[in-house]
């Protein structure tokens, strides 16, 4: 099997190549938007904003394709709605028709912010979408041009992910309680926070299951998928449990002090959610049980600390 993974750079990309699972089930290729690692090392190119993917998907012609790649920057979004419908979208569908007319399975990941957080109990996969801000537009135009596009697909939207290495919530937290004696934290926005490390074990779970599936169990496989941590939290809530496991491990010498803020008292350029709680159980059906956040939060804490 060769194995494409797009994105290697960013949080969960980097998880994956770190982790070695996709590397074990396959020839795996691993591309970045300028051709160069992390860690020194080289890449493919697929700058997704730019045309061309077909080029470089033709020379690799991989079985498995996994997307990692996106535009992220929720706030930035807003001023850059078209970059953003490129390379979360129109990109997305390039994927999906190369995908199509090859016989390639799209391993593609979504977000929470595809729901307008209205909801107050947890979002089944089929509950009605309503982005908020360009952000979740742009992710929204993902999932539905690799439907549309009749490629077999895997979309596992997830939420509040975080990882020992690159740009989140955790790693912004620890940076700036380091810097101040007290940070405002909104406390009426609520989700799950979910480790990379989480994700990539239920994403090899489930390209297992693809594997070993026939046809009729593939189309029960196929679509949409919640990969989010169980149970949940505020971001303030998260916050807190953070300067906890980072203090109870040494990370940190003092933990500052958290105050509970609204969200009218932080603003922002994009709307948020105010539930962003997705429901993962499907997946139980699966045969995949995914913890509670604060499992993960203790994992990546005990990753840091070593
Ligand atoms: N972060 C989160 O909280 C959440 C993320 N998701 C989704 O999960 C997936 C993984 O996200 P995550 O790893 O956190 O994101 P990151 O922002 O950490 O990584 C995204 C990667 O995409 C790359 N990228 C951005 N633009 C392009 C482009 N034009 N061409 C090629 N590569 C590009 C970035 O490259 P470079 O390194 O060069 O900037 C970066 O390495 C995404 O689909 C995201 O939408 C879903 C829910 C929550
Ligand atoms: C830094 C900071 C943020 N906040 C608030 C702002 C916001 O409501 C919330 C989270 O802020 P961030 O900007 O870190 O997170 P944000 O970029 O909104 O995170 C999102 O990223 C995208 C990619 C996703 O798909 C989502 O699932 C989600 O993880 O915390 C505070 O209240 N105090 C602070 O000091």
């Amino acid at each position: 099997m060769k194995i494409l993974l797009l994105g290697a750079n960013g949080q969960l990309g980097r998880s994956f190549v770190e982790d070695g699972g996709l590397a074990a089930r396959g020839k795996l290729a691993v591309a970045t938007r300028n051709g160069s690692l992390w860690n020194g090392g080289r890449a493919e190119v697929a700058d997704l904003a730019r045309p061309g993917l077909d080029r470089l998907l033709g020379q690799l012609a991989p079985d498995v394709i996994v997307n990692t790649a996106a535009y992220t920057a929720v706030d930035r979004a807003e001023q850059e709605e078209a970059l953003a419908a490129r390379v979360n979208g129109e990109a997305v569908g390039e994927l999906g028709a190369w995908a199509a007319a090859h016989g390639a399975l799209v391993v593609h990941y979504s977000t929470d912010y595809v729901f307008d957080g209205s909801a107050t109990a947890p979002y089944p996969v089929d509950a009605p979408t309503g982005p908020l801000g360009a952000y979740g537009r742009s992710k929204l135009a993902g999932e539905e041009a690799l439907r549309a596009s009749g490629a077999d697909h895997l979309i596992l939207r997830t939420a509040w992910v975080y990882a020992p290495h690159g740009h989140n919530f955790l790693r912004t937290m620890l940076r700036l309680g380091a810097e101040r004696e007290e940070l405002r934290v909104v406390a009426d926005q609520y989700g799950a926070p979910t480790s990379t490390a989480l994700i990539v074990r239920a994403s090899l779970a489930l390209l297992d299951r693809w594997c070993d599936a026939d046809a009729t169990e593939r189309r029960q496989l196929q679509g949409i998928h919640h990969v989010v941590a169980s149970g949940y939290t505020s971001w303030h809530g998260f916050a807190s449990a953070i300067f906890d496991e980072a203090h109870a491990r040494c990370l940190i010498g003092r933990i500052p002090k958290v105050t509970p803020i609204t969200t009218a008292e932080f603003p922002t350029p994009a709307r948020r959610p105010a539930w962003s709680v997705l429901d993962n159980a499907g997946l139980r059906h699966h045969g995949i049980d995914l913890p509670d956040w604060s499992v993960g939060l203790r994992e990546t804490m005990d990753r840091l600390a070593g």
